[in-house]
């Protein structure tokens, strides 16, 4: 691999945030039209081991939605808190995305549910997606539905689904169903299916839609019109495990992803710069305070600033881009 000279690198900015976010699982991240950082976590509630049964039925319905406050809107530069809402209404939140309106699209693995839900603190469920509590795979269920991507030129959306599917489905704003496809590549013979679509990212200027492929450790972009299979970004260094990728029309050659664990062989887990058009991993990053535990979502702001949501550590890690002093 031919060294990239580096000018920049994500460094954690460890005083943030200023104080304590008393944060649970921390499962999605997503921005603000304000840029500011919005979390999805899970409060008191965890995802465990016997948290399904073998049929993928949530087995803690009893214990009720999650009380505290599951979404927060905090400022990127403090980390304080604006704004704080989605109370009772989550088992096992996943995944969450705004649209250009600042609606929130969410999913809940407990729920098996895609939801869109307002965002001015009255929680309005204004499209609901699958049936509570039902796992499925026609489209009007999901199996652990993992993500949502907004088309931001149609206002189409994609959800990735999702941990007992291998699929991506496509419906339009109001929730219409449009279109799913498996995996994608031109070459049938090579058609894999995935394994644990497990976070989307829409790239506006290329009107493709990607996938973290989670445990085919690849990311893979199609075509957000038709489906069509465009490229695919596979590294060993990866390690085999793909959780999560992010975009910024600022970068608009860098894809962001951050690695997970593998249980084969300990692969240091960390965060990647990576060129879109040559594949190159530009940059990579980790923190220097705390350790990454399970890294699970990823977003970058325009300003390059980096935040990584963790399941294990129940922290947001920031990073800022430094510039490195290079030896003449
Ligand atoms: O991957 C898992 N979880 C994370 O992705 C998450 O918590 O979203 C998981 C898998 C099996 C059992 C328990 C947890």
């Amino acid at each position: 691999e031919q060294v990239v000279d580096q000018e920049y690198h994500l460094d954690q900015v460890s005083t943030w945030p200023e104080s304590s976010l008393q944060l649970g699982q921390v499962s999605g991240l997503a921005l603000d039209s304000d840029s500011n950082l919005v979390i999805f976590h899970r409060g008191d509630h965890q995802w465990r081991l016997d948290s399904f049964n073998t049929q993928a039925r949530y087995q803690q319905r009893l214990l009720g939605p999650i009380q505290q406050s599951t979404i927060l809107v905090v400022d990127p530069a403090k980390g304080r808190i604006l704004k704080a809402s989605g109370r009772n209404m989550f088992y096992l939140p996943h995944g969450i995305t705004t649209d250009k309106d600042n609606n929130y699209w969410v999913t809940d693995v407990a729920l098996h549910q895609v939801l869109k839900v307002s965002s001015d603190g009255r929680d309005r469920i204004l499209v609901e997606l699958g049936e509570a509590f039902t796992p499925g795979s026609d489209i009007n269920h999901f199996c652990q539905p993992t993500d949502v991507a907004v088309d931001t030129e149609t206002g189409n959306i994609f959800v990735s689904d999702g941990y007992c599917n291998a699929r991506m489905l496509k419906f339009s704003a109001d929730g219409k169903y449009l279109s799913q496809w498996g995996a994608g590549s031109s070459d049938r013979r090579r058609r894999t299916p995935f394994q644990i679509p497990h976070s989307l990212v829409f790239l506006p200027d290329r009107k493709e839609v990607c996938v973290a492929d989670r445990e085919n450790g690849r990311i893979q972009c199609f075509l957000a019109e038709t489906g069509e299979f465009v490229k695919e970004i596979k590294k060993d260094e990866f390690g085999g495990k793909v959780f999560a990728i992010a975009f910024t029309p600022a970068e608009d050659d860098l894809i962001y992803a951050v690695n997970g664990e593998s249980l084969y062989h300990s692969t240091p887990l960390k965060g990647f710069v990576i060129s879109y058009s040559t594949k190159r991993i530009l940059d990579t990053f980790s923190p220097n305070k705390k350790e990454f535990k399970m890294p699970h979502d990823i977003v970058v702001t325009p300003d390059g600033s980096v935040f990584v949501g963790d399941v294990g550590s129940k922290t947001v890690f920031k990073f800022t881009a430094e510039k490195l002093h290079r030896s003449v």
